[in-house]
């Protein structure tokens, strides 16, 4: 573990944070490319680990069992990688151990999306999250804002309404990497 060593502030992961469907896993990938990093979505990876999609470990698993992998799986890698760009799902952070772990030891953005245009996103995601299925608009928009205030524990909050993935990526970089500019010219620390 590498609990007690401050991270110096470029070595820190990279982690984005939000609703089902913001664009964590799409966005991600592409900072990914851009800043030539590894790139972690913590779904696929316990896809990866069971052989089967989340939808079917809900099923067979149950969603407790779930969370309890996505638990292990974050702090794991909060604790002990570096230099990784990090897709969590979204209700990873509902979890306070995982945001504890992601605020302490990376930098932790928030993609935002307003709820009127989320709705006209739910039919490209709604066979794929076992969380929105057999639930009313009203029931899921009741999540959505339930869940709005827990998100808004970050480092960063990007507003995501009228952009596309590539815009959504390169404002991430740019911002990140002014923030490393101004770290490495201040005289007081390499890292915080
Ligand atoms: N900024 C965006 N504008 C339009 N569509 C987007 C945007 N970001 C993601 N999408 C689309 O929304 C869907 C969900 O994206 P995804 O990256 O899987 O979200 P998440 O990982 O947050 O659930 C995908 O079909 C993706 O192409
Ligand atoms: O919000 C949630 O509870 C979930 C979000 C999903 O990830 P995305 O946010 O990438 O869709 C996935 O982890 C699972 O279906 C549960
Ligand atoms: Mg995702």
């Amino acid at each position: 573990m590498t609990t007690n060593k401050v991270i110096p502030l470029k070595e820190r992961n990279i982690i984005l944070t939000g609703f089902m469907g913001v664009g964590k896993t799409t966005i991600g990938q592409l900072i990914a490319n851009k800043l030539y990093r590894d790139f972690i979505d913590v779904d696929q990876e316990i896809e990866k680990q069971h052989n089967m999609p989340v939808t079917e470990i809900f099923k067979s698993m149950g969603e407790k069992n779930f969370r309890q992998m996505e638990k292990d799986y974050i702090v794991d890698l909060c604790y002990n990688s570096r230099l990784k760009i990090v897709s969590l799902g979204g209700g990873a952070f509902m979890q306070e151990e995982i945001r504890a772990a992601c605020l302490s030891t990376s930098i932790v953005f928030f993609l935002d999306l307003s709820w009127s245009s989320w709705k006209d996103r739910l039919h490209l995601i709604v066979d794929s999250r076992p969380v929105l299925q057999n639930k009313s608009l009203d029931d899921i928009e009741s999540l959505f804002a339930a869940r709005q205030h827990v998100y808004e524990i970050n480092n960063s909050k990007i507003s995501t309404d009228d952009s596309d993935p590539e815009e959504v990526a390169d404002y991430i970089v740019r911002t990140l990497k002014l923030g490393w500019e101004m770290n490495d010219r201040s005289p007081f620390s390499q890292s915080f």
